[in-house]
């Protein structure tokens, strides 16, 4: 069985405040990318099986363990990972490819199991993969509504700064905090090619920590692409292009400073990541 983890950005993330847990409350919409990892996995008697970096660690393993866990063990599974977006940018990569393997086994073994919440326990952002397309999070990211936005080319960037996400919420201060995203305007925004009014209540803990990553927004912007912001903690941008060629130029000019690829966002992905009847970006 074969499945593609497509990335994802934020188009909007503002945090409203600090819970009780320790975590943000948040307001964002997640837009899945057209593109993302591959997972290739087959049923096996029993045990898991992984291939990837990180072993027992990977998000990919966890998954896995905390499905058949909560199944009871109906069978094992084998899984090959093939990484094609980039680590700890933001673009949640492991937490898609978590959400594809809970949803590969809830085919291979089926059992009546509250797959969202044991998405949460894997991370805030695996539950958005469980569906993809759009949708505006809430909560820590698991309260999610899902919106309708035609297929945007993008380009994203990714200039191999290492930003793990609990060290850019950690850096968090009060004047970070913002109030709600405007989502009608955002979505009528994307949807009439202008610029969207939306911001990354995370650029300024960031870009605190690395200021240079200022530089790199600038440079996206200087290619004419609009909406250009950090996904999620970072360190990935992404703008938004007028249209495909667009995209794809932009992406060339980038290739040379780190991950740079071409694609849509949006929804309408066919369980291979790819837009029905469109291309997907060419790869970095
Ligand atoms: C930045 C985003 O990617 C935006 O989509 C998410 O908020 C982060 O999602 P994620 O990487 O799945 O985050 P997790 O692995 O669940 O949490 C990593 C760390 O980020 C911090 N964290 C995460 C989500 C959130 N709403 N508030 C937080 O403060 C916590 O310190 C947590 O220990
Ligand atoms: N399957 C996986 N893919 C990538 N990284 C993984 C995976 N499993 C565990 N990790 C570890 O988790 C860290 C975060 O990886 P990930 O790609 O999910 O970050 P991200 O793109 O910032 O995701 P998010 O936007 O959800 O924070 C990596 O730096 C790596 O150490």
């Amino acid at each position: 069985m074969e499945r593609v983890a497509v990335g994802k950005v934020n188009l909007g993330l503002s945090l409203l405040g600090r819970r009780p847990d320790g975590y943000h409350e948040l307001h964002t919409l997640f837009a899945a990318l057209s593109f993302g990892d591959r997972l290739l996995l087959e049923p096996i008697p029993e045990g898991i099986q992984f291939r990837g970096r990180y072993g027992r660690r990977n998000l990919a393993y966890r998954a896995a363990e905390a499905y058949l866990e909560a199944a009871g063990w109906p069978g094992g599974v084998r899984i090959v990972l093939e990484k094609a977006l980039p680590e700890g940018a933001g673009l949640g990569g492991g937490s898609s490819d978590a959400a594809q393997v809970l949803l590969a086994l809830k085919e291979l073994y089926p059992k009546e199991l509250d797959l969202e919440a044991l998405a949460l326990s894997l991370g805030a952002d695996v539950p958005f993969f469980l569906r993809g397309g759009v949708a505006e999070g809430r909560g820590v990211g698991e309260r999610l509504r899902p919106l309708a936005l035609p297929p945007l080319p993008v380009v994203v960037f990714a200039p191999g700064v290492r930003l793990p996400t609990p060290r850019v919420y950690g850096e968090v201060k009060p004047h970070d905090f913002a109030p709600e995203l405007p989502v009608e305007e955002i979505v009528r925004a994307l949807e009439r090619g202008e610029e969207p009014l939306y911001w990354n209540s995370l650029e300024g803990p960031a870009f605190r920590l690395h200021p240079e990553l200022k530089e790199v927004k600038a440079r996206l912007k200087a290619l004419g692409l609009r909406g250009v912001l950090l996904s999620g903690s970072g360190s990935a941008f992404f703008g938004l292009a007028e249209d495909e060629a667009h995209a794809e130029r932009a992406a060339r000019a980038l290739r040379y400073h780190g991950f740079a690829r071409a694609g849509w966002l949006g929804g309408g992905y066919g369980s291979l990541g790819g837009l029905a009847g469109a291309k997907t970006g060419a790869s970095s």
